[in-house]
């Protein structure tokens, strides 16, 4: 197997003791890192030894939540709220896609995703089998469901289901591993009690974490009252949904009382900043989250809605954003943040001990930033640089599992132009 340092970095390990190494390196050895520290004065056993003269090297980010074919819909719906959005302009045009149309997109997220520093992504949609697929390809890390909307007949209901466990059965622990999967019933409005309740059965007996959104609107949780007399926080419960590992995206909407219940059941929650902005949805209460120990982690959601998968944005903006309306300059501070991105994302996808930091024994997904720039200095506070100074344009390099998916901002397992040329032409035989 072949063995690569990264040598004379500024290596931020995000690790418990949010260690920050000067002139330190990383060393690796196939997909696992075998070695953090100062730089060794001999490399003699390395095949390749790779000089980073202070580039900054990172935990490669977590996004935990998305849509990646969604990214053929970037800018055609904008300035719409949550409802009206869905309803009218993303599910008539979702429902001429096939699995062509999810292919090109997913790869144009990809890209995106190399591109700003993304290493592992959770992704909800339909043909799955494509998306499973570009990520084998790609060398990326991913956590996919076959997500269910519920709004059909029990005919299809049953369908989507079928879909989901085979989709399951046939892609998890997939692509040496960097293929998980979990069961994704859409949300509490699209998906009748009894569907979900069968979804979380067929979970259990895939021992498999479930993934759904909540709590995203205000519309949602009235509606939800309206339906079945409970929030959606006590109505997921019932369901049976907290028994099993579960990532929320959104968690928008709550009150102190269901923080605490979420809390109980380690429930994992997906900050999506952006897309909760854009689409008028809200501020999630993240720095109370954050307080009661809930792991809450970092999502775009999808290019649609946000629009774009740089996560970078999410950082920043969630370091800020609660410090604005909190009037709390510490409400979430940069180191919190950005184990936002890393660690916690890491237990959103419910695999804390292989991915989130810099630690012999786990994966290599690292990724370096260019810090010969003018934004990265004076270099006193390199975690500082990296949450409100940095972007994802400053990614330089790009490492899953040992393997260098960008070197040097060359993409070297995604034909880009290609890329771009199919997603427009499929987004132009869409009927809009
Ligand atoms: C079939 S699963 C994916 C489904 O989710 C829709 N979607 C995208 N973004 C959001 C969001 O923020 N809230 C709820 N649903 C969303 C997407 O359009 C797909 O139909
Ligand atoms: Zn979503």
């Amino acid at each position: 197997m072949k063995k690569t340092m990264l040598t004379h970095a500024t290596v931020i390990t995000a690790n418990d003791q949010n260690e920050v190494i000067q002139d330190g390196a990383v060393g690796f050895e196939g997909a696992g890192i075998t070695y953090v520290g100062p730089t060794p004065d001999d490399l003699s056993g390395y095949d390749e030894v790779i000089d980073l003269k202070g580039d900054y090297v990172l935990p490669g980010f977590i996004n935990t939540h998305g849509h990646a074919g969604m990214s053929l819909l970037r800018g055609y719906a904008d300035d719409l709220p949550l409802q009206q959005w869905l309803e009218d302009k993303m599910w008539p045009l979702e429902a001429q896609f096939t699995s062509e149309h999810v292919k090109w997109g997913t790869y144009i997220s990809l890209i995106e995703m190399i591109r700003t520093g993304t290493t592992t992504f959770v992704d909800m949609y339909d043909h799955m089998d494509e998306v499973a697929k570009a990520v084998q390809a790609s060398g990326m890390r991913a956590r996919l469901c076959r997500g269910m909307i519920g709004l059909c007949s029990e005919e299809e209901r049953q369908a989507k289901l079928r879909d989901a466990v085979s989709f399951a059965r046939e892609w998890h622990n997939q692509a040496d591993g960097r293929v998980t999967v979990m069961m994704a019933p859409h949300a509490p409005y699209t998906c009748p009690p009894e569907f979900i309740t069968q979804i979380v059965e067929k979970a259990e007996e895939l021992s498999l974490p479930i993934h759904i959104h909540m709590s995203e609107t205000e519309w949602e949780v009235g509606q939800n009252v309206k339906d079945y007399g409970v929030r959606p926080v006590a109505h997921l419960e019932k369901l049976g949904v907290f028994n099993r590992p579960t990532l929320l995206a959104h968690a928008v909407h709550l009150t102190d009382e269901e923080i605490d219940v979420l809390a109980n059941y380690h429930v994992k929650v997906s900050h999506n900043v952006v897309s909760n902005l854009k689409l008028a949805s809200g501020v999630a209460p993240v720095p109370k989250m954050l307080a009661k120990g809930i792991h809450v982690s970092l999502g775009t959601d999808s290019s649609a809605s946000n629009n774009n998968l740089n996560l970078f944005e999410e950082l920043k903006l969630a370091a800020i954003l609660h410090k604005g309306v909190n009037n709390d300059p510490v409400a979430v501070p940069a180191e919190e943040a950005l184990r936002m991105a890393t660690r916690y994302g890491a237990e959103g996808v419910f695999q804390p001990d292989t991915l989130g930091t810099i630690e012999t024994g786990k994966q290599a997904d690292l990724i370096v930033l260019d810090s010969h720039q003018a934004h990265f200095h004076p270099a006193h506070d390199p975690v500082s640089h990296v949450v409100y100074a940095a972007n994802g344009r400053d990614v330089k390099d790009t490492i899953v599992a040992g393997s260098f998916l960008m070197r040097n901002r060359e993409l070297l397992t995604v034909d880009e132009e290609r890329v771009i040329f199919e997603a427009n032409r499929m987004f132009q035989q869409l009927k809009r």
